[in-house]
């Protein structure tokens, strides 16, 4: 399953995000519990569901929003100096190895300093909080990379040996790959040969940035000073309030409003019995939204997963005409796959016995073969023929 890790400084609101992405309504999660441990859980990236289009219902989305699980882990407490083992340190960096892409949540309303300790409103710049993640991330990389660089070295002085493979294995634990080293050293143009620390700490930032991209999310914003707001408009940041938006979904989980997560707006229940303090509050959460497009937790899910990892949604079946599984149900499955995937890695996903026995794929819309060189594109429904079932 696609992982995201949820990491900043403490008190920067990471464990009501966590919270608020892992409350899932019953309607809308097939997992039982979301909450895995206190750390780990299941959240969902939104996506528009075919079957209406199709006019087939399925059964398995809202209204034609459908739910894609993806696992969310908490990364609590770093503080500053974490890559030198200060606070809980390595354990927690650690923690950032099972994740595909991270969402650094920032305090936007600038009111926690570097330790995450509570200052008054708006007196911590937030875009120091921004660089802060991204150094430990890059120093504990370091420290990796220099404790085994001069073993490396001595190593690469025989003929055919290659640094570039070499640090892809000492990484090869976070995920990282061949190919995510090479950009590094391209991107970079650090000669790894002959490179001092200060090169190799840049080179590890790349490496960083580019096997965990990173998205900012701006936390807190509705308690947010314009100033703070303003700062953070110029690194790429999505603004959010994860309290607001554990506050709808326990709402609509106790049926007092209709919400679904990643909507502009909610409406309130005719018959929901709320408190003038309720309403009140709801009302907040409503003016937030009206002004920033939503509460922003859900787009933050989708962002990292539609645009960082540019991932697309592909939908499996078996009769290209009914739109079903082998067992009858409509739309049963909707993946998450890399862009650029072919018909024959969706049948790999499916089942290493079905991508081994592949002979062609069918579009269900066209009912058109479609030849395996061909890309696969978000929102494509797709029957697998294969030799073995
Ligand atoms: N106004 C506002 N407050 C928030 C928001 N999100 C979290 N908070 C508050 O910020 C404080 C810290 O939130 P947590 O979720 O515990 O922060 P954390 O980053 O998990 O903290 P650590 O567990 O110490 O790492 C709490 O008092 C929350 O109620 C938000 O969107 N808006």
């Amino acid at each position: 399953m696609i992982t995201l890790a949820i990491a900043g400084k403490p008190n920067c609101g990471k464990s009501t995000f966590f919270r608020a992405a892992t409350l899932a309504q019953a309607e809308i999660a097939n997992y039982p519990f979301t909450t895995i441990d206190a750390n780990h859980g299941v959240a969902y990236v939104r996506t528009a569901c075919p079957c209406q289009e199709m006019g087939v219902p399925c059964g398995n989305c809202q209204d034609g929003v459908r739910f894609i699980p993806v696992g969310l882990i908490d990364v609590a407490g770093l503080v500053p100096e974490a890559h030198m083992g200060r606070g809980l340190g390595n354990q927690f960096l650690d923690n950032l190895r099972q994740a595909d892409a991270i969402l650094q949540i920032v305090d936007a309303s600038g009111a926690t300093d570097a330790e995450g300790n509570p200052v008054e409103i708006g007196s911590r710049d937030p875009v120091k909080d921004i660089e802060f993640l991204q150094y430990e991330m890059s120093m504990w990389m370091y420290g990796i990379l220099s404790r085994n660089w001069a073993k490396l070295l001595r190593q690469a002085q025989s003929k055919n040996f290659s640094l570039v493979s070499a640090i892809a294995e000492v990484f090869a634990g976070l995920g990282i790959t061949f190919e995510h080293v090479r950009d590094a050293v391209e991107a970079t143009d650090v000669d790894l040969r002959t490179a001092g620390e200060e090169d190799l700490i840049r080179f590890c930032r790349e490496l960083m940035a580019i096997s965990k991209p990173m998205l900012i999310v701006g936390n807190k914003a509705d308690q947010a000073p314009e100033a703070c707001l303003d700062r953070l408009k110029a690194h790429d940041v999505i603004f959010a309030s994860a309290a607001g938006e554990l506050a709808l979904r326990m709402a609509a989980e106790g049926k007092f409003i209709r919400y679904l997560p990643g909507d502009q707006g909610f409406t309130v229940n005719p018959d929901a019995n709320l408190s003038a303090a309720q309403r009140a509050g709801l009302q907040k959460v409503a003016d937030f939204m009206q002004r920033f497009g939503g509460t922003g937790v859900q787009k933050a899910l989708d962002t990292a997963v539609f645009n960082l990892l540019d991932l697309i949604v592909v939908f499996p079946v078996e009769d290209e005409n009914k739109l079903t599984d082998g067992r009858g149900r409509v739309l049963p499955d909707a993946y998450l796959m890399k862009r650029g995937s072919t018909p024959r890695d969706l049948a790999y996903q499916v089942h290493t016995e079905i991508g081994e026995g592949f002979l062609y794929a069918i579009d269900a819309r066209t009912k058109m073969r479609i030849k395996d060189s061909q890309e696969l594109k978000n929102g494509d429904i797709i029957k697998i023929v294969s030799v073995r079932k």
